[in-house]
């Protein structure tokens, strides 16, 4: 059974805005899928719809089988986190410690594990050193770790990361998603994050839905999501910058547009390879 189950007819905010329609996909236990679309195209809203926050639309929405609007919210949260785009938005604690620990001991957990579960999480997301430094003394990508750590602890299986590169520097989106990855590949999490980021990201990712104007218009893993570049011009994305080099170099070679995919692919394994050495 999938983790997450969307069969959504149709979604519109009250001022009349058809934000979604003909949304179907699903998340199986330990994917790591991208929802890949440009600005206004709906990833928001869809991850809201998965975390059970917004309701009110045709179709339905299953978590483990059973419908997100008819759980109670601490049943969706005790599995589902979703991590905003702008940790501000997210963090309220003054230290980095006592933000994290707010959801185990909201859940009634015992001082002693409390600790322990801040712990394993602040480790998790490299952020153990800072657990007794102020929230406002973090930088951008440290508060994202944090708000990642505050749902890790917990014990959420399932993470919903709206943006999590957006605004962090080139290093600071290759770290995020080498710490997602490693969440994903060795504490079995499952992972969907929106992203209107090319480059970095479908190198990471398991699979990708691409959305454009509310619908997905196209699925499958990067590799075969990345062979049409008309088609992601078409909604306002574009091919990442190492396919296109590869295409470049592969086409001056006379090497068919066909093999780029399997190109993809290498170039994909050899980094995540490289980054469990
Ligand atoms: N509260 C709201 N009321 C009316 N329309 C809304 C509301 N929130 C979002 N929308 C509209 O719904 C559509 C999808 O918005 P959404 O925020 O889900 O897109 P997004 O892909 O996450 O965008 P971005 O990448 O800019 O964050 C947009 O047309 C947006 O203007």
């Amino acid at each position: 059974m999938p983790r997450i189950s969307v069969e959504l007819e149709q979604f519109s905010y009250p001022d009349g805005t058809v934000a979604l329609a003909d949304i179907h996909l699903q998340v199986a236990r330990g994917d790591f899928v991208g929802i890949l679309g440009s600005n206004g195209s709906g990833k928001t809203t869809l991850l809201r719809i998965m975390d059970g926050l917004i309701k009110g639309y045709r179709g339905k929405v299953l978590l483990d089988g059973e419908d997100v609007t008819r759980l109670h919210p601490r049943d969706i949260y005790r599995k589902v986190g979703l991590v905003f785009q702008n940790p501000d938005d997210q963090l309220f604690a003054s230290s980095v410690f006592e933000d994290t620990a707010f959801g185990p001991r909201n859940m009634g957990c015992a001082e002693p594990e409390v600790r322990g579960r801040v712990e394993e999480a602040l480790a998790s997301v490299d952020m153990a050193e800072y657990a007794g430094k102020g929230i406002q003394q973090l930088s951008y990508g440290q508060k994202k770790r944090v708000c990642i750590a505050g749902l890790l602890a917990m014990g959420h299986e399932i993470l919903l990361l709206d943006e999590p590169t957006a605004g962090l520097d080139p290093m600071g989106e290759y770290r995020m998603m080498e710490l997602l990855t490693r969440l994903n590949r060795d504490q079995g999490v499952t992972v969907v994050m929106a992203t209107h980021s090319v480059d970095l990201v479908p190198i990471f990712l398991h699979r990708l839905h691409i959305l454009s104007r509310g619908r997905l218009v196209r699925g499958g893993t990067p590799e075969e999501v990345f062979t049409a570049p008309e088609e992601l011009e078409n909604v306002k994305l574009r091919l990442p910058h190492i396919a296109e080099l590869i295409y470049r170099l592969k086409h001056e070679e006379g090497v068919p547009f066909s093999r780029i995919p399997l190109t993809i692919g290498a170039a994909r394994r050899e980094i995540v390879e490289a980054m469990g050495r």
